[in-house]
Parts: C-alpha cells; structure tokens; sequence
C-alpha cells in the first residue's frame, strides 16, 4: 500500500514503577495524502504512537511500514512539529527553518526557505529571531521547518495547543489550505475535539489504560467542515459518547 500501514503495535515502557503499557494493538493504515486526527484523554499514548511513526521510538511488538518500507529510525520522509516550537533561539527564522538542508547548495537552500517562508505567511521574517515573534507566528516558522524538506508525512504534535483561541482557529485554515496545495500525508494529535473533526478526513479515537484504538470516525463530508453544522454536532456527540462512556456520563449534558 502507498501510505502508512501499522499492524498489531504495542509499546510497553520498563520503568522503576514496573511496566507501562503506553499502546496495545494498534492496527491503522493511513492512505498517502490523508489527513488524520487522532484524538484521547491524556496519557492514552497518542504522543508515542506519534514518536513511533517518526522513528524516534521503537515499537515493542507489531510492524510499522511506509510505502512497504518499514520503519526503523527518523527520515526525512517525515516532518515533525511540536507543541512547542523547538526553534533555536540563537538562530534567526530562516537559519532555523534551513537547518535541516545541509545537504543542499546554497542557492537551493534560500530558495526552498523563501518558498517555505512564504508558504506560511513569514515572508519579510526571514532575519527575525524567534523571540521577536508572536506564539502564531513561531508555530508557523516550525510548520515551515518541518516542511522544507519536501516529507512524505507531516506529524503534528498539539501543534496549535498552546495559542489562543482566535489564532488556534486561522492556524488550523492556514494548515488545510497547506495540506490542500501541498499534498502531503498530514497526522495530527489533538486534545480539542472541534479541531479534530474540522481537520481529519478520518478521526482516531483513542482510549487509555492501556491505549488503544476505541474507534476510526469518517469525517470527510462537506457538512463536517462547517462547524455550525448538524453533521458537526453529531460526530462531536459521538465522540464525548465514546470519552464519557467510561465515566457514565450522558453526552447529552455535556455539550
Ligand atoms: N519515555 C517514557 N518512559 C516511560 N513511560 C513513558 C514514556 N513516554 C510515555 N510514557 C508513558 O506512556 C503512556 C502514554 O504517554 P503519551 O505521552 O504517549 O500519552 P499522550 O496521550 O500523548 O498524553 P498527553 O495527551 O498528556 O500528552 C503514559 O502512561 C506515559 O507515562
């Protein structure tokens, strides 16, 4: 298959405390050009499934493929952007967003930053330093960072958890008119649940303890995009359905 294909992973942690199993039978494909959310409560895994499709933290059990390839380690095939921005506050906006290009000549260096800068609307930033721009503003510098070598699969990390709620909500249209002109894989882990259904074609329901899978939810309708829309409203009922069924709480009071 073209994408990504993980088959029966599990993760389990050795710590002092005894054994932590962080993620159990997790079976996912996710097609080239997808856009996916995964979405649970905190703890449930969904940062190590992430680390695991980055190759920066091995699987206990269970295969992890792209494209038939499997997965042993990072890849300039997959990008990856955290919570927090990660830019090295030493280095101005398109020093850090070339930092990955070593490998490339000058010239195409500055052009690729220029076209990736201009991407995310920081064009006139180049020279900036990181502290001199706003939480958006970074957000959109470490997209770019994690863009500019052209990867397959962009990971997302709660990349907009930390910004407001105004500035959350046009990063969330900048990232779809990306993933729209730019064509690449997009897998992003969220805690909001409005943002996973605007975003993901498809949404990963995870539960915790251990972390699995509850659910793979189809939200690739036109109405699921708009977010005063009943099919909005009846996947977000679903999924409070699927947080609150642990917690016998009714969905109905909590919306
Ligand atoms: N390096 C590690 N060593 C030991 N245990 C770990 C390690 N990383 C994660 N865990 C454990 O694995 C489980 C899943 O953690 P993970 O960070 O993937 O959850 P999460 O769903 O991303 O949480 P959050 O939403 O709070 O970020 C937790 O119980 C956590 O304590």
């Amino acid at each position: 298959m073209r994408g990504l294909s993980i088959k029966d992973l599990n993760k389990i942690f050795s710590t002092n405390c005894g054994d932590v199993t962080a993620l159990k039978d997790i079976n996912l494909d996710v097609k080239k050009g997808e856009f996916v959310t995964i979405l649970g409560h905190s703890g449930c895994g969904k940062s190590t499934l992430l680390k695991i499709i980055a190759g920066l933290e091995s699987a206990s059990s269970g295969s992890i493929t792209y494209s038939e390839t499997k997965i042993s380690g990072p890849g300039t095939d997959r990008g990856m952007v955290f919570q927090e921005h990660r830019l090295l506050p030493w280095l101005t906006i398109d020093e850090n967003v070339g930092f990955g290009l070593i490998n490339e000549s000058r010239a195409v260096r500055e052009k690729l930053v220029t076209d990736h800068l201009k991407m995310v609307k920081l064009d006139g930033f180049h020279k900036a330093y990181p502290h001199q721009l706003s939480g958006g503003m970074a957000q959109r510098a470490a997209i770019a960072r994690g863009l500019v070598n052209n990867p397959e699969i962009l990971l997302l990390d709660e990349p907009f958890g930390a910004l407001d709620a105004l500035t959350r909500i046009q990063m969330q249209k900048e990232i779809l008119k990306i993933w729209e002109s730019e064509k690449t894989t997009m897998i992003m882990v969220t805690h909001d649940i409005d943002e996973a259904i605007y975003l993901g074609q498809r949404i990963v329901v995870m539960s915790a303890g251990p972390g699995k899978i509850r659910s793979v939810i189809n939200g690739d309708s036109y109405e699921s995009k708009d977010r005063g829309s009943l099919e909005f409203a009846r996947i977000k009922k679903q999924i409070l359905g699927y947080f609150f069924e642990e917690e016998n709480i009714n969905p109905e009071y909590m919306i």
